[in-house]
């Protein structure tokens, strides 16, 4: 890589032509390369090949996976390209044997021969399907495979997270990643807020993130701004002016006086109220007075944090300002959430505020997909969700499985047999269709031979069960969408590349066409994948022409 230039600002090197700097030819496994040079050595370069990026399984026990990464893909490719300082640091690992011929081979190498066909980005997508199918110089795309599985494999994975939490939460819910100081390294950080956001999160705490991609921003304050104050005296700056500027107070004394006010009306005892986490909040207020939101949970959340923000917003609301919330980052979530609610419903009512009753409340603290099933089922009141480790991490399932695998050299399909039925790849050139019912629903994917004629609306198809010869079941689509698209021919981008705020939309659209119980949390139905009865048996021909028979003595 060239040497970072100086005084570039930080966003310009980390999105070197648009995208992450650190995506480079030379970010691949090592055979990669000595494949190639295997390739070159015994005249195979001109080959064409024909390779799928597909995955074997959903993830997290779900039916259903939101392909993500797409655009980086097709910006590796329009910069594919070995430096001259790449090649002199292949140089130094690979044996002495190598031929310098292969080395200016490599120089000059670039992706204008490839063609791409992919699936669109956030779209819904399913095994065996292939997401982006590659064709071109056989050492060219076999160079592309590890480079591109890293760009996809987590970005699907964890776009698909963020998806199932936000099923799990529903459309009405804020849901805003804080997984930063928990992510898996600096780039699964910023990888993670990109693809949380397409995955259906509204937005994240992660700034670079919000600078680089165009995602908002969101964010609260912490413990540590709560027990940094003792007391009120703490308070250096006490003076308020309102929103209008017709008056400016000592807000310090306000916010007592509106303590003592509400300890009268609601009969709590004052002496309980941490008079370090008032100091906090109303320091807090003077410097966010149109955007307060306070954590509550420091010391107690029923006995101070509950007094100590409604004192606030009462001042506040003197001054002609409106407060925004509070967060919950401890103790039962759905319980304490009913409680604030409770309790703001009856300052609303005994103060004539309307708007007491509607303060957000976030909650945060180790959520996961099951915590959010299990609050709904349990009744709180909680409107956003901030989450981190679960959701950046993957904890449920750290990696998706998509794999790269050569189906067609030379216009000669290839299969892949293994013991696992699983693992047997779909041999040769491929299109994949998504057929929908009348319903507006998808009812089955289903790849066909690219010679195939499309599947057309309103005429019966046969569907084949990939490897189960008596499943199979006639369809008449209502409505058949081509999934392959070409995105890359003759070192051109053939597709507009999407905003975020397009992908993230169509990921929405898709998942909205697919049925609620393939998109359940608990054993959900599996979705139909088949293949035409063309492919069916050219594939079960060329499984048996390549399966050695055995003997038996
Ligand atoms: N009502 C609820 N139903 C199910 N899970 C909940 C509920 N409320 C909280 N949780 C989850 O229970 C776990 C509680 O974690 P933990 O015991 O570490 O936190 P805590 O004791 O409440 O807070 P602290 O961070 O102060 O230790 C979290 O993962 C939280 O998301
Ligand atoms: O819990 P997550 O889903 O990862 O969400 C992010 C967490 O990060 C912050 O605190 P941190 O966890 O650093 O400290 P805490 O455990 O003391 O709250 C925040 O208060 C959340 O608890
Ligand atoms: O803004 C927040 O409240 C936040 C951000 C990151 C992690 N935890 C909380
Ligand atoms: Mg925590």
């Amino acid at each position: 890589m060239e040497a970072p230039e100086k005084g570039v600002p930080l966003s310009t090197k980390l999105s070197k032509h648009g995208q992450n700097g650190v995506i480079q030819p030379l970010l691949t496994d090592l055979y990669q390369i000595t494949m190639a040079y295997a390739y070159w050595k015994s005249q195979k370069y001109e080959d064409t090949a024909v390779f799928d990026l597909f995955f074997r399984r959903n993830p997290f026990r779900g039916e259903f996976t939101i392909f993500a990464g797409l655009e980086e893909c097709i910006k590796f490719l329009e910069h594919f390209h070995y430096t001259t300082d790449d090649i002199e640091y292949l140089r130094t690992i690979l044996p002495p044997t190598t031929e310098e011929e292969f080395f200016e081979f490599l120089h000059n190498l670039t992706a204008k021969d490839v063609i791409v066909y992919a699936v669109d980005e956030g779209s819904v997508v399913f095994p065996r399907v292939p997401i982006i199918r590659l064709e071109g110089p056989l050492p060219v795309v076999q160079l592309l495979e590890t480079t591109l599985l890293n760009l996809v494999n987590y970005a699907s994975l964890v776009a698909t997270n963020a998806a199932r939490f936000r099923l799990a939460a529903g459309q009405d819910k804020q849901l805003l990643e804080f997984g930063l100081r928990r992510a898996q390294g600096p780039d699964g950080g910023l990888s993670a807020s990109r693809y949380c956001y397409i995955g259906g999160f509204d937005g994240t705490s992660n700034v670079l993130a919000g600078k680089l991609f165009d995602i908002p921003v969101k964010g609260t304050h912490a413990h540590a701004f709560v027990t940094s104050y003792e007391k009120l005296d703490d308070v250096h700056e006490r003076t308020m002016t309102a929103k209008d500027g017709s008056k400016t107070v000592d807000f310090v004394s306000l916010c007592e006086q509106k303590l003592e006010e509400l300890s009268k009306v609601l009969g709590f005892p004052i002496d309980q109220v941490h008079m370090g986490e008032l100091a906090a909040f109303v320091s807090y207020a003077r410097a966010f007075p149109t955007g307060f939101l306070a954590l509550l949970d420091t010391y107690d959340v029923m006995k101070s944090g509950v007094h100590n923000f409604c004192a606030v917003c009462l001042a506040l609301h003197d001054l002609g300002y409106r407060p925004v919330g509070v967060r919950l980052d401890s103790g039962d979530l759905a319980y304490l959430s009913l409680l604030l609610r409770e309790r703001f419903k009856k300052v609303a009512e005994k103060f004539n505020l309307d708007w007491f009753g509607k303060l957000t409340i976030v909650a945060s603290n180790d959520i996961d997909e099951d915590t959010i099933h299990s609050l709904n089922q349990q009744g709180h009141s909680i409107d956003a969700y901030g989450i981190g480790t679960h959701l950046v991490t993957c904890k449920k399932q750290p990696a998706l499985g998509c794999v790269y695998k050569l189906v067609e050299i030379n216009g000669l399909a290839r299969i892949k047999l293994s013991q696992d039925v699983e693992k047997v790849t779909t041999p040769g050139k491929k299109v994949a269709y998504r057929l929908f019912g009348s319903d507006g629903n998808a009812l089955l994917d289903l790849m066909t031979q690219s010679e195939e004629e499309p599947p057309k609306v309103k005429e019966r198809v046969l569907c084949r069960h990939p490897f189960v010869e008596s499943k199979r079941a006639y369809v008449i689509p209502a409505y058949v969408e081509c999934l392959h698209k070409l995105y890359w021919k003759d070192g051109q981008v053939q597709q507009p590349l999407p905003k975020m705020k397009e992908i993230k939309e169509r990921a929405l659209a898709s998942l909205n066409k697919l049925r609620p119980d393939h998109k359940r949390a608990l054993n959900p139905t599996p979705y139909k994948v088949s293949v035409s009865d063309q492919l069916y048996n050219f594939m079960h021909d060329l499984w048996l022409d390549n399966a050695p028979i055995g003997e038996l003595s």
